[in-house]
C-alpha cells in the first residue's frame, strides 16, 4: 500500500480548482438505474468510491461510455440483476458506503434489492433503518438470511405513496427513499428529509427525468409518483468538503490560495465557520480568495466565552468538516471546543496530532478541546496512519505545516475521495511523494 512522505513547513501559493462532490456523485450515479434512457453526468471526480461505484454499474450490466475526462454517458436498458445476488457483488458492494444507495432506484424499477453491509469509513455505528424504515413505509418487505449476509427489500407489486416522517435526517437515507418515491404508485411526502446540496442536486436531476418531486432544499418533500423516467444531462457541484479542505490547507501553512468556481450559493454557512477561527477569506465572483495569514484569532461567543463548533444536518455544519475545523484550530490563537455529534469514533485521530504537538483534550468520544500555538510552535513530523479519509486529509494538512518529514501510511483513505491530491498539491508548491 503506498504512503506519502511530506517535507512540511513550506508555503503554498496559487490557485486550486475543487473536484466534482464525492457524495454527490454517489447518488446520481445511483439514479442513472432509473431509466432505460441514457443519462449524462460530467464532472464526476477520478476518486476510489467512484470508480468503484461505476465498476459496479457496469457488473449490473450499465453501458458506460466516457466521453472526456470526467463525463460519461450511462444507460440501465438491458441489467443483470443476478450480479445482485453474487459473491461478486458481495465483495464490491461492501467496498463503499455509497452502494447503499443502489436499493432504492432497484426497488422502484424491479421490486427487489438487495446489498451487502455496505463499507465507507469506520466513524462509529452507521446505522440503515432510515432506509429500510422509509422502503417499509411505502409498502417493501424486508428480507434478511444471516448466512446470506444481504440486506434485501423486495415489493413485487410495486411501492405505494405515503406520508414519513423520518426518525433522523439521514443523507444516503433520504437519497433512497426519494429514488424509490419517485416511481412509486400516488403522492410520498417525506417530512425531516435531509437537504444537503447532494439532495437538491439529485432532485433536480430527477425532475429533469420527468420527476415530480417540490419542496427541494427544504426538509419537507413531496414526491408524485410517475411511470417512468427517461434520460438527462447532469453537472455534479465543487466539492464543498474539499474546498473547506482548502481553506483550511492555506490558513494552516500560510498560504495565499485561490479556489477557482466553488458555487458559493452552495456552500451555506462553510465561509463562516473558518471565519470564526479568524481565517480571512474573499468572495472574488465565484473564487474564494484566502490571502497569506501569519497568524488567524479564534472568535469567541458574545458573551465572551469559548466557542464550540458543532455538526447538525444541513443546512447546519457538515460533520465531514470538523476534523478540518481541529486541525486548523491547532495553530490558531485561542481556544475552541469541537463537538462531532454525530459520529462516535471520528475524533480518536486527535492522538497523533498531540504526538505532533499540538495542545488538544479529548473531552470525551464526541468532543476535544483544542488550545491553539498561534503559529508559534510548529508541529512536529512524524509517522502516522491515516484512519479515515476526513481525518487523513487533515493529517496531511497537518503534515504540509509541520517541522521536517511526515510519512502518512493508508493514504488509500485519503485517495478515497480526494482526486490526485499529491499532484495537485506539488502544483502549488507542496514537496510531497507518494511512495
Ligand atoms: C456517501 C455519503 O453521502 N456519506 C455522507 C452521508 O453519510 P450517511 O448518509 O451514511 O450518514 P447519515 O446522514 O445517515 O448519518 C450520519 C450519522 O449521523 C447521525 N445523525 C444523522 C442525522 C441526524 O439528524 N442526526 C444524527 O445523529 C446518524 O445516526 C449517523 O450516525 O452523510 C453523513 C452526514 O452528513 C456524512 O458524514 C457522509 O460523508
Ligand atoms: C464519511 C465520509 O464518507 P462515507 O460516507 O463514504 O464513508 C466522508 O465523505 O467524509
Amino acid at each position: 500500500m503506498s504512503i506519502f512522505k511530506i517535507k512540511g513547513g513550506k508555503p503554498l501559493s496559487g490557485e486550486i480548482r475543487p473536484q466534482g462532490a464525492k457524495n454527490e456523485v454517489l447518488q446520481v450515479l445511483c439514479a442513472v438505474l432509473l431509466t432505460d434512457e441514457k443519462v449524462r453526468i460530467s464532472n464526476i471526480p477520478d476518486i476510489r468510491d467512484v470508480n468503484r461505484l461505476i465498476e459496479i454499474l457496469m457488473n449490473l450490466g450499465v453501458k458506460v461510455q466516457k466521453n472526456g475526462k470526467g463525463d460519461y454517458t450511462f444507460q440501465a436498458n438491458n441489467l443483470n440483476l443476478d450480479y445482485l445476488k453474487s459473491e461478486a457483488f458481495r465483495k464490491d458492494g461492501s467496498s463503499l458506503r455509497g452502494s447503499i444507495m443502489l436499493m432504492g432506484p432497484l426497488l422502484a424499477r424491479f421490486g427487489e434489492a438487495y446489498m451487502p453491509k455496505p463499507g465507507g469509513d469506520k466513524i462509529g455505528r452507521r446505522r440503515l433503518d432510515t432506509h429500510f424504515q422509509g422502503f417499509f413505509n411505502l409498502g417493501a418487505k424486508y428480507r434478511f438470511n444471516p448466512e446470506e449476509d444481504f440486506y434485501g427489500a423486495e415489493a413485487k407489486d410495486g411501492l405505494t405513496g405515503t406520508y414519513m416522517l423520518l426518525e433522523e435526517a439521514s443523507v444516503t437515507g433520504t437519497a433512497n427513499i426519494v429514488m424509490a418515491a419517485v416511481l412509486a404508485k400516488g403522492t410520498t411526502t417525506i417530512y425531516n428529509a435531509a437537504c444537503e446540496p447532494y439532495l437538491q442536486q439529485l432532485c433536480k436531476m430527477l425532475n429533469r427525468m420527468g420527476a415530480k418531486i417540490s419542496g427541494i432544499a427544504s426538509n419537507l418533500l413531496t414526491i408524485e409518483g410517475v411511470e417512468s423516467l427517461s434520460g438527462t444531462e447532469h453537472l455534479v457541484l465543487p466539492d464543498m468538503i474539499e474546498i473547506g479542505s482548502w481553506i483550511g490547507l492555506a490558513a494552516m501553512t500560510k498560504s495565499e490560495l485561490t479556489i477557482k468556481d466553488v458555487s458559493w450559493e452552495n456552500l451555506g454557512i462553510i465561509p463562516d465557520i473558518f471565519r470564526k477561527l479568524g481565517i480571512k477569506l474573499e468572495r472574488r465572483g465565484d473564487d474564494i480568495y484566502i490571502p497569506k495569514q501569519d497568524n488567524y484569532e479564534i472568535e469567541r461567543f458574545i458573551d465572551g466565552s469559548i466557542l464550540t463548533i458543532s455538526d447538525a444536518p444541513w443546512p447546519g455544519f457538515t460533520p465531514d468538516l470538523l476534523s478540518i475545523i481541529l486541525v486548523v484550530a491547532t495553530q490558531a490563537k485561542g481556544s475552541v471546543l469541537i463537538h462531532q455529534k454525530m459520529f462516535e469514533s471520528r475524533l480518536f485521530f486527535v492522538d497523533k496530532l498531540i504526538d505532533m504537538g499540538a495542545q488538544i483534550i479529548l473531552c470525551d468520544p464526541h468532543r476535544a478541546t483544542v488550545i491553539g500555538l498561534n503559529q508559534e510552535t510548529p508541529l512536529k513530523a512524524s509517522e502516522l496512519t491515516s484512519p479515515d479519509i476526513r481525518a487523513g486529509m487533515s493529517l496531511l494538512i497537518a503534515a504540509l505545516s509541520a517541522k521536517g518529514t511526515t510519512i502518512i501510511h493508508n493514504i488509500d483513505q485519503i485517495d478515497r475521495g480526494y482526486e490526485n491530491i499529491d499532484e495537485r498539491l506539488k502544483a502549488i508548491g507542496a514537496d510531497i511523494t507518494r511512495i
